[in-house]
Formats: structure tokens, C-alpha cells, sequence
């Protein structure tokens, strides 16, 4: 595997008198699926939304690509190659399940959102481009199907491979996904987990922060565990199960 993907370094986050996440440090490279697990309360969301530029560290950094991405507005991180899928989904409810995928081509495609307004020639040929990149994004999450429906009508679990492929039709170098298996029956989050690991084989990478344990095992390359802000393991889905750190972080508590 070559050089890596994501950087983090020595991330910390206070909020007054608590150090949320302290010193962590990790990387992510091409074509890997790397977890990060903890017990509640732990810290993963808050190192997450730092990783998204969603909330500043108090320290340390991130890189991506060789670069700098700390101080990088959210809404420039797509044009970088990296997207984000959140635990609260952000779907559009009154639009239908391919403009919902649609909307997520318009920062690769060249219309803004002036000339739309005005419905300039290059807003049909890119509805044109942005329709065909949504459906196959939308038949690589087995969504082809429901395309014309309006998406507030889904049940949850497609509501969340809808939002997945939002996420990969910017064809992003490095998808976050914030707990995707949560709220999935067994079959959908079966087909989510053979997805990952097919996009995996294309050299898409993932970084992922979950609770079900038998996804994370099943699908994780690496795994990041995080307990009181600090990382306490880091290795092979075989080397965390047998972590003596992580057997006790988790005691009397369920570690699949
Ligand atoms: N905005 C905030 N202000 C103050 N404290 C916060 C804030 N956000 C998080 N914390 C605290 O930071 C710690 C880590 O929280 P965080 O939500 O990152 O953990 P988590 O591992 O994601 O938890 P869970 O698994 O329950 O989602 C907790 O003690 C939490 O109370």
C-alpha cells in the first residue's frame, strides 16, 4: 500500500475543563477501511467533526493528500476529495431520491448556482452529466429502482444508502461515513458492508466510527480504539480483539 491518504496528528479538543480528545494520532492510506471504535462518550464524534473541519482542534493538525486540510471550510473539503455522511441524515425529503444525488455532482460540474437561476444552455447539458453520474451511483448502492420516488417516503435503512451515494458520486479519494451500519436491518447493512468492500477493491478509502462491532471486524483493514480521548490501540481487527487495553476499555461490555 502506498503513502498516506489522511494524516492526523496529535489531535486534541477541549471544551472548557474537558479534554475530549487528546493527542490523537493516526493515518488512513489508499484503498483502506480504517475504524474507529471507543466506548460511549469517548471521543470519536468530536475527533471526527475535527477530521471534517466541522469543529476547530484546540490542537494538532490534519493533512490530506501531502496538504494541509486544517482551517479548510466544509464546503471546499468535496472539491479536495473527501465527503462525509452524518448520523442525523441529511436528505431533501420533498425531492426525489435521483435529484437528492444529483445535487451532490454540482460542486465537479460547472454550473453555479447564479447561472442556474437563470437556466443558462450549461445547466441542461450538466443536468444531462449530473443525472447520469446519479444513477450510477444510485445502482452501485442497489438504488436504481427507487429513483423517481420522493425521498422522505424511504424507510431509514435506504434513506442512509441514499445518503452514501450522494457521498461517492463526487467519486471521493476518502468517504467518512459516521456510524453507517446504525439503524440498518441485516440485510441492508449486509449489502453496505459488501458495497465498502467492493469500492475498497476500486482504491476508494474509508474512514468510519462505529458501534457494531461484527461490521467493524468483518470490514475494517485497521481499527482506531479511542477511550477517554485517548488512543489506547491501534491494529488488525485480530490484534484489537485480543488488545488486553481494549478487553478492559470495553469490560462488561459487548467486544463481538
Ligand atoms: N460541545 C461540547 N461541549 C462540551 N463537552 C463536549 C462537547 N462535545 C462533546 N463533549 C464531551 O466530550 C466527550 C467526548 O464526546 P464525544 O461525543 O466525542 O464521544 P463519542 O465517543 O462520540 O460518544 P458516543 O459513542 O456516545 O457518540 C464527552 O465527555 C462529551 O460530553
Amino acid at each position: 500500500m502506498d503513502s498516506a491518504l489522511l494524516e492526523v496528528k496529535q489531535l486534541t479538543k477541549r471544551f472548557g475543563g474537558i479534554v475530549a480528545v487528546d493527542g490523537v494520532s493516526f493515518n488512513v492510506r489508499k484503498g483502506e477501511i480504517v475504524a474507529v471504535i471507543g466506548p460511549n462518550g469517548a471521543g470519536k464524534t468530536t475527533l471526527f467533526n475535527m477530521i471534517s473541519s466541522i469543529l476547530e482542534p484546540s490542537e494538532g493538525e490534519v493533512w490530506f493528500k501531502g496538504e494541509k486540510l486544517t482551517g479548510t471550510q466544509v464546503h471546499r473539503l468535496a472539491a479536495k476529495g473527501i465527503t462525509r455522511t452524518f448520523q442525523n441524515l441529511q436528505i431533501f425529503e420533498s425531492m426525489t431520491v435521483l435529484e437528492n444525488v444529483m445535487l451532490g455532482t454540482h460542486t465537479k460540474l460547472k454550473t453555479t448556482i447564479f447561472n442556474a437561476g437563470f437556466r443558462l444552455p450549461v445547466v441542461k447539458e450538466d443536468d444531462e452529466t449530473a443525472a447520469s453520474l446519479a444513477l450510477q451511483a444510485l445502482e452501485s448502492v442497489g438504488l436504481q429502482d427507487k429513483q423517481a420516488e420522493i425521498a422522505g417516503n424511504l424507510p431509514y435503512g435506504l434513506r442512509k444508502l441514499l445518503e452514501l451515494a450522494r457521498a461517492i458520486v463526487l467519486k471521493a479519494d476518502l468517504i467518512l461515513l459516521d456510524e453507517p451500519m446504525a439503524g440498518l436491518n441485516d440485510g441492508e447493512s449486509h449489502r453496505l458492508a459488501s458495497f465498502l468492500l467492493e469500492m475498497k477493491n476500486k482504491g476508494h478509502s474509508f474512514l468510519f466510527v462505529e458501534h457494531d462491532m461484527a461490521a467493524v471486524m468483518k470490514i475494517a483493514d485497521r481499527i482506531v480504539v479511542i477511550d477517554f480521548g485517548v488512543k489506547i490501540a491501534e491494529g488488525s481487527p485480530e490484534q484489537i480483539r485480543n488488545h488486553p487495553k481494549v478487553i478492559d476499555a470495553y469490560l462488561g461490555k459487548e467486544l463481538e
